[in-house]
């Protein structure tokens, strides 16, 4: 054992016409989303990692050396669980037994994570008698999920957990995974094309293109980078925590108030005074006054200060981060408003936010 938290990853691998070379120093606990285009080698990161995929390196996680430079630990000493899109349950087993399985093995003594906590975190206590072929797709891979959890690993694991699934599926899930990222103790390493799945799901996040890592760090604060490691561009905007402070029946707005601010949106039924939720701003959707404009249509308009000009992303565009108390924006102008407005860093200003999402 090393001192130390969190998970330190220095890897290199070569297969035929790839060549993967990653160093990471993650978060200990929360989730960690591997993102990135399809054959930049995620999953080739994630079976190193595992130990499934030979790779000269090191690998430390929350100070346990599971592979240096001078030795490896085999995949099966390694305490993790990995959990696939299609991970396979014993068909000839109901779900108790199925849960069962790995759990069994466990000497009691290191079991961190009891039976009736794993079936109470996904939801799967009045399954426990059904056999896998009678449930649904998205059942199924929440006994997957539980079933990884009762072997007690260190590091769990996903490799696109959800891509097997149509989206009310995915809908129906969501909320386990978010429960799960809250409540365990563990890391959760997770790798996904999707940036709903990533805005909703992730503390932190690694942007890797041909098998290198552009860009990693908490989500919130790479998001809000100007120079958009992520390509996104056209859809470049930040996700903020907040919780629903207040509702307005009359006219069927909620407010979400985040640290550094707050913004009104639509007062759907399902949201109630209290409850965290992750919302989207746009940076093609925040327009910025030197002073407030109240007598216009646009209702969010929150203070905030220019933290950056950055130079232009594409010819006539420019990206503004910004700062409501501690939270970033990212704002798209037009170079040339930029220019006539005269905005520079440590400026205070408004931001007229046109459109904010709930991200689900
Ligand atoms: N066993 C192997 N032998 C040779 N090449 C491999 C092997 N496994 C993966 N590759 C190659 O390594 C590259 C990275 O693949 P990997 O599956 O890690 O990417 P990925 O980012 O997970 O992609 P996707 O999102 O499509 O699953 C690809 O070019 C793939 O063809």
């Amino acid at each position: 054992m090393t001192s130390g938290k969190g998970i330190q990853v220095q890897l290199q691998c070569r297969l035929e016409g790839f060549e993967l070379e990653v160093d990471l120093d993650l978060p200990g606990t929360g989730l960690t989303a591997l993102f990135g285009h399809s054959g930049c080698g995620k999953t080739t990161l994630l079976r190193c990692i595992a130990g499934l995929q030979p790779a000269d390196g090191s690998v430390i996680v929350n100070g346990d050396q599971w592979q240096s430079r001078t030795g490896l630990r085999p995949v099966h000493q390694r305490p993790l669980a990995y959990v696939f899109q299609d991970t396979s349950l014993f068909p000839h087993l109901n779900v108790r037994r199925n849960l069962g399985y790995g759990y069994r093995r466990i000497p009691a003594a290191q079991r961190r994570i009891s039976f009736e906590e794993a079936t109470e975190w996904l939801g799967l206590s009045h399954l426990l008698d059904r056999m896998p072929e009678g449930l649904s797709g998205g059942e199924r891979q929440r006994v997957a999920i539980a079933r990884a959890l009762l072997t007690s690993p260190e590091l769990l694991l996903m490799d696109e957990p959800l891509s097997a699934l149509d989206r009310p599926s995915k809908q129906d899930i969501m909320p386990y995974l978010e429960a799960l990222r809250d409540k365990l103790a563990i890391p959760i390493l997770y790798v996904s094309h999707s940036t709903a799945e990533v805005a909703r799901l992730a503390d932190h996040i690694v942007m890797m293109d041909r098998g290198r890592i552009i860009a990693q760090g908490p989500l919130q604060e790479t998001l809000a980078r100007t120079d958009q490691p992520f390509g996104l561009e056209q859809d470049a905007g930040v996700i903020i925590d907040a919780h629903i402070g207040a509702r307005d029946e009359q006219w069927h707005l909620c407010r979400a108030d985040f640290p550094g601010g707050r913004l009104w949106l639509r007062a759907e039924d399902n949201l109630v005074i209290g409850q965290a939720i992750r919302l989207q701003v746009l940076a093609r959707d925040i327009s910025l006054a030197l002073a407030e404009q109240t007598e216009q249509s646009i209702q969010n308009l929150v203070p905030a200060v220019i933290d950056e000009v950055a130079s232009e992303l594409t010819p006539g565009t420019t990206m503004i981060r910004l700062l409501a108390g501690q939270t970033p924006f990212l704002a798209r102008l037009t170079s040339r408003a930029v220019h006539t407005l005269k905005l520079e860093t440590g400026q205070s200003v408004w931001m007229q936010v046109k459109s904010v999402a709930i991200v689900d």
